[in-house]
């Protein structure tokens, strides 16, 4: 931060939602945690009262669309968006134009954010070449390249022997493949969740067996191979059922959920607007009581947003021809608070744990992201107002798109500003600014 001497010290914060203290910033790192007024005097004070404060988030599902559909968004665009959103760190999806699918592109990936991220940004390689399903991405290579993660996100990796070949390199790597379960034959043109909704809108069924048949399969792989296996946005109650009976083999599987999924139902779907087309789709309340549920008892191991940006005039059309996708960075934390908390304060660190402590972990970024609020650590945190009553409204994103759902609603939270080793990367509320003289 800014501050006199380099140091800044922020006053009354509620680490974890905790008691008040007092937290002094020096350089990149947090030179102590007191009790309030016993900190440093020398220091910049910022009143921070009543906020809570949080490691920095960590988001293990981005898509920032650049190179290839930079309309919708950009590195920097959708960094930003991230930075308001509480993120330290992304994890980048391959499906841009070309496709993350060599250590060329991830290198130019790593070069671009290196000039114009406002977060870090880690880049996940595709399984398959062009996302096409047909031959192994170079894994190994683009893992020495800088990419964490394999994922062929958008589209299943639909042949299990890839999918063996893809978990091999992982376990070589010590990385991890993330499958976005979608079985073609059984979703094939599917829309909307099965039942209510697609009767209501007339739109082809996107059944549950489409996601659990391949999160089936694939744990049993990952438990053969031993090789990490990451579930991408689940959303049904039988995909939670399959991920506890392989969590209870000791199979080397994580989960992970989106906001949507948590909060949204598919009564929203039954108006046919695109803003509520994605996938996979939105579920029934069952499903979603089902997913705060292993969210809670760490059967989900993870929030991930899944932020799929979309530009108005794609979204701008019939149900069918318009993308799937929804923007998440920049409501994340509202939303999973409202989720955890049913309209009160949520269990912060529940919330530190599944949007920022593990995710980090499952990443392999545990060292600089996800880090305990203590003496000594990295300045990497997000402040949230816990008496916001944020309306969201579309026209205040700072994502190169607006395709939120949910444009119009309130959440009682917001983050008010992120950190990133003592830089200040969103100060929404101009209070970290106001504080540097
Ligand atoms: N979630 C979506 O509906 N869309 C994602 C792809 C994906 O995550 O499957 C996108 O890239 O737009
Ligand atoms: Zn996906
Ligand atoms: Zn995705």
């Amino acid at each position: 931060m800014n501050g006199r001497a380099g140091t800044t010290i922020l006053r009354g914060v509620r680490p974890l939602g905790g008691a008040p203290r007092d937290v002094t910033v020096r350089g990149s790192r947090i030179a102590a945690v007191t009790a309030p007024r016993a900190g440093a005097s020398d220091a910049t004070a910022v009143d921070c009262a009543g906020l809570i404060m949080l490691p920095a988030l960590v988001d293990l599902h981005t898509h920032l669309r650049e190179p290839g559909d930079t309309p919708s968004e950009t590195i920097a665009s959708g960094t930003r968006a991230a930075a308001h959103g509480g993120y330290s760190d992304v994890l980048a999806m391959a499906n841009c134009v070309p496709v993350t699918d060599s250590p060329e592109r991830v290198r130019h990936i790593v070069e671009r954010a290196a000039r114009t991220a406002s977060c870090r940004v880690h880049p996940v390689g595709a399984v398959t070449g062009g996302l096409a399903g047909r031959d192994l991405a170079p894994l190994d290579a683009m893992a020495a390249a800088g990419a964490v993660m394999f994922s062929d996100d958008g589209v299943c990796v639909d042949d299990p022997a890839l999918l063996v070949r893809a978990l091999e390199a992982a376990r070589r790597t010590g990385t991890l493949v993330a499958q976005h379960a979608q079985c073609p034959r059984l979703v094939e043109r599917g829309q909307v969740n099965s039942g209510a909704a697609a009767r209501a809108t007339g739109l082809p069924p996107w059944p549950a067996t489409g996601e659990e048949t391949i999160v089936a399969r694939d744990v049993v792989l990952a438990g053969a191979t031993g090789g990490r296996l990451h579930i991408c946005h689940v959303s049904t109650a039988g995909t939670v059922e399959i991920v506890r009976w392989a969590k209870s083999r000791g199979w080397p599987v994580t989960a992970e959920v989106t906001p949507h999924h948590l909060l949204l139902t598919d009564l929203m779907t039954r108006d046919a607007d695109p803003l509520h087309k994605v996938n996979p789709p939105l579920r029934g309340a069952q499903d979603v009581a089902a997913l705060r549920a292993a969210l809670r008892d760490g059967t989900i191991d993870a929030v991930a947003t899944d932020h799929a940006p979309h530009t108005a005039s794609s979204k701008d059309n019939h149900w069918c021809e318009a993308p799937f996708g929804m923007l998440g960075l920049e409501t994340a934390l509202p939303v999973v608070a409202e989720a955890l908390g049913a309209g009160g304060e949520p269990d912060w660190d529940l919330v530190a744990t599944v949007m920022s402590t593990r995710p980090a972990r499952i990443a392999g970024l545990a060292d600089v992201a996800g880090r305990p609020l203590r003496a000594g650590e990295p300045a990497t945190f997000t402040l949230v107002d816990p008496r916001a009553d944020w309306r969201v409204d579309r026209a205040e994103s700072v994502s190169a798109s607006d395709n939120t759902p949910f444009h119009g609603m309130t959440f009682r939270h917001r983050v008010v500003a992120t950190v990133v080793e003592g830089r200040v990367t969103a100060d929404i509320d101009h209070r970290l600014a106001s504080a540097t003289g």
